[in-house]
Formats: C-alpha cells, sequence, structure tokens
C-alpha cells in the first residue's frame, strides 16, 4: 500500500496505567520500522518542572508561562530513547510513582493540554509514527490509520507496576500499588478535557491474561492487514 502520510500511517495506542502501551509502542515500533512517541514522558515533564518551579497544579497561568517557555523532545540511540526537557536528560527522574499521581492532576489543565496537543500533532503529522497515551485516538489524531484501547483488570495492572517497582528496589506494598493504579485511572477517566476513553473506532484488547508477545502479534497483524487494505479498516 502506498503510504497515507508521508512517512507511513499513524497508529494510536490508549489505555489505563500499566495496560502495557510503552512496551507494546516500542515493540511494535521496531517491527513496523516506525518512530515511536511516548506521549505521557511529555506530560511527565511538565509535571517535573512544575514541581521543580514551585507551580501548583491548579494555577494556570503558571502552567501555560511553563509549556510555553519548555522545549520536549526525544533523544534516540538505538533501542534507547532519552526524554529531554530544555535539553536535560529527565528520562529517570520522570519514572516515580509521586511524578505519576502529579502528571495525572496536572495533565488535567487546559493550558497544559493545549500546548502539548500542538506538540504531539507536529511530532506525529508526517505519520510512520506509533503514539501512545491516554486521548490519541480520541484528540490528538481522530484520524489515526489504526487505533488499539490497550486494557487489563486493575489487580493484573497493579501487580504488574509493584513487580517493576520491586525490580528497582522501590518499597512499595501490592494492594498500595493497585490503589494508586485505580486512582489515576479515575483522575484520567474523570477529567473534564481529554478524559482516558476508547475512541469508538478503536480496536480492543484486554491484555489481563495474554502475554506481551501475543499482544504484539495481534497488533502487528491488525496493522498489516489495515495497511493491505489501504490504511482505514
Ligand atoms: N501482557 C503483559 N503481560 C505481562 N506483563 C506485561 C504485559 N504488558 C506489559 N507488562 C509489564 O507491565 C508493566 C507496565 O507496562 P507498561 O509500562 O508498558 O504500561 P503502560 O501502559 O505504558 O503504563 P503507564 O501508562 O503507566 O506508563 C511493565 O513492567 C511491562 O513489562
Ligand atoms: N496522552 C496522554 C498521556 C498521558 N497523560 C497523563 O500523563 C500521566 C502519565 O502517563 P504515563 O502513560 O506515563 O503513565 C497519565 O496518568 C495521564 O494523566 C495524558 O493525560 N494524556
Amino acid at each position: 500500500m502506498s503510504a497515507v502520510r508521508e512517512n507511513g500511517v499513524i497508529v494510536a495506542i490508549d489505555g489505563p496505567s500499566g495496560a502495557g502501551k510503552s512496551s507494546l509502542t516500542k515493540l511494535l515500533a521496531k517491527r513496523l520500522g516506525y518512530i515511536h512517541i511516548d506521549t505521557g514522558a511529555m506530560f511527565r515533564a511538565v509535571a517535573l518542572s512544575a514541581k521543580r518551579a514551585g507551580i501548583a497544579s491548579d494555577d494556570d497561568k503558571g502552567l501555560a508561562e511553563l509549556c510555553q517557555g519548555l522545549e520536549i523532545s526525544f533523544a534516540r540511540d538505538g533501542e534507547t530513547c532519552r526524554v529531554l526537557a530544555n535539553g536535560e536528560d529527565v528520562s529517570s527522574e520522570i519514572r516515580t510513582e509521586e511524578i505519576g499521581l502529579l502528571t495525572s492532576t496536572i495533565s488535567a489543565r487546559k493550558p497544559v493540554r493545549q500546548a502539548l496537543l500542538e506538540m504531539q500533532r507536529r511530532m506525529g503529522a508526517k505519520g510512520g509514527v506509533i503514539l501512545e497515551g491516554r486521548d490519541i485516538g480520541t484528540v490528538v489524531f481522530p484520524d489515526a490509520e489504526v487505533k488499539f484501547f490497550l486494557s487489563a483488570s486493575a489487580e493484573e495492572r497493579g501487580r504488574r507496576r509493584y513487580l517493576e517497582l520491586a525490580a528497582r528496589g522501590e518499597s512499595a506494598t501490592l494492594e498500595e500499588t493497585i490503589a494508586k493504579v485505580i486512582q489515576r485511572d479515575r483522575q484520567d477517566e474523570g477529567r473534564e478535557h481529554a478524559p482516558l476513553k476508547q475512541a469508538e473506532d478503536a480496536v480492543p484488547i484486554d491484555s489481563t491474561s495474554l502475554s506481551i508477545e501475543q499482544v504484539l502479534e495481534l497488533m502487528e497483524r491488525t496493522v498489516k492487514e489495515r495497511l493491505a487494505q489501504g490504511g482505514k479498516g
């Protein structure tokens, strides 16, 4: 199929926290030879910068100014992709549970969403890209050629996150981790602007009892079928 955009199609992967979006986005991008964009990392970079600057999460004016002066970029080097905020590598610092919860609050603010919406559209416009987040298929690229909504039970997502934290040597109980996952879901689904929800034309995948490899196979097959059909299914 000839690409519908300059570099190929746009694939949107949305879903709640811990569903496997980042893992699958990277693997699928590698299989397809596409680039991947972790939009959650962009919101996390804003949250970290706001925290450092002492900007309250309901200070819309302060957040708008912060976003205006903040350049978020990705530095790709083979398999690794670092997140840069005004040139500083913040890849590790944005991954804490504290920043995750703060991000969920700050990402609900309109000026933050507006600023990142424009950046994400610029980054993905040429296609040949997989974007993962909460509102890619509904708001950022409602015309994406392929959309997935990846979910799993809150217990399974909490369990996955708990194992990840334990492997990093961070102390947390399984119950606390599941509770935080549920809290983040509620905030992301309940917000006024661009809430987390499944796009009507998204392919739903429940990964609760699927391995990463099984999800990857399913996604790759779906994308290739769409490409063979000429873009939209
Ligand atoms: N199908 C699966 N089976 C088992 N473990 C999985 C599966 N999918 C993802 N994982 C693991 O679950 C954890 C969370 O995955 P990942 O970070 O990709 O989720 P996410 O949806 O991007 O989360 P967030 O939105 O919070 O960043 C990782 O440790 C990953 O290896
Ligand atoms: N398109 C998106 C992506 C993310 N968010 C918010 O960022 C938080 C962190 O995202 P991770 O995927 O890195 O866990 C997430 O909880 C959302 O609040 C968003 O709003 N829109």
